[in-house]
């Protein structure tokens, strides 16, 4: 993967729906601007693959989620395990009533944490211990590991706040990209 096409400067604040959260690296691209990314997948995972032309690439993703049609890519580089995101929901008007975000994880791993929106003035939930593929009423948590392939839809931004938190034990950087449809 080339080392250009990441994002090498440590953002101070990043604006996620009408929260502001700190800080990963981010960096927003276009798709063609992305296409190396999934070379560097590709090869890694399937040596024996004759190289496609990027245009193929993209189909295969788009394969993996039948239906999607994703038009934005959001590159985020958690360069040591104090990097993290905090809760937040992606629910910018841009991507529309149900936004569909579907991210593909490298590296090292992590915690996705996810915990219901307070609306009967509950009491705050607290941070989920590590339930990986339980679901609670309120709250859940998964690992998301080295090629973990990570689907939002529906109401999800709507219901829900989602955070990665910092990574006690990491050995080596995160890169994640998450794809986006933005529809206006
Ligand atoms: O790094 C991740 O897995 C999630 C990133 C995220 O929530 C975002 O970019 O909005
Ligand atoms: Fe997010």
């Amino acid at each position: 993967m080339a080392k250009g096409s990441l994002p090498q400067k440590q953002e101070k604040k990043k604006e996620v729906g009408s929260q502001l959260v700190s800080p990963q690296m981010f960096q927003r691209v276009n798709l063609p601007a992305a296409m190396h990314l999934f070379e560097w997948k590709y090869e890694s995972q399937i040596n024996n693959e004759k190289k496609n032309d990027n245009m193929e690439k993209f189909m295969r993703v788009h394969q993996a989620l039948p239906g999607s049609h994703f038009n934005s890519l959001l590159l985020n580089r958690y360069k040591t395990g104090n990097h993290y995101v905090g809760w937040h929901a992606d629910n910018e008007t841009l991507y529309g009533p149900t936004p569909e975000i579907s991210s593909v994880s490298f590296g090292c791993e992590c915690h996705f944490l996810l915990k219901k929106r307070n609306t009967n003035n509950e009491p705050p939930t607290k941070r989920p211990k590590n339930n990986e593929g339980t679901y609670c009423t309120h709250k859940c948590c998964f690992t998301l590991k080295h090629g973990s392939l990570l689907v939002m839809r529906g109401n999800t931004q709507r219901d829900w706040l989602h955070s990665v938190p910092k990574r006690a034990k990491a050995n080596s950087a995160r890169i994640n990209l998450t794809f986006r449809r933005v529809i206006m």
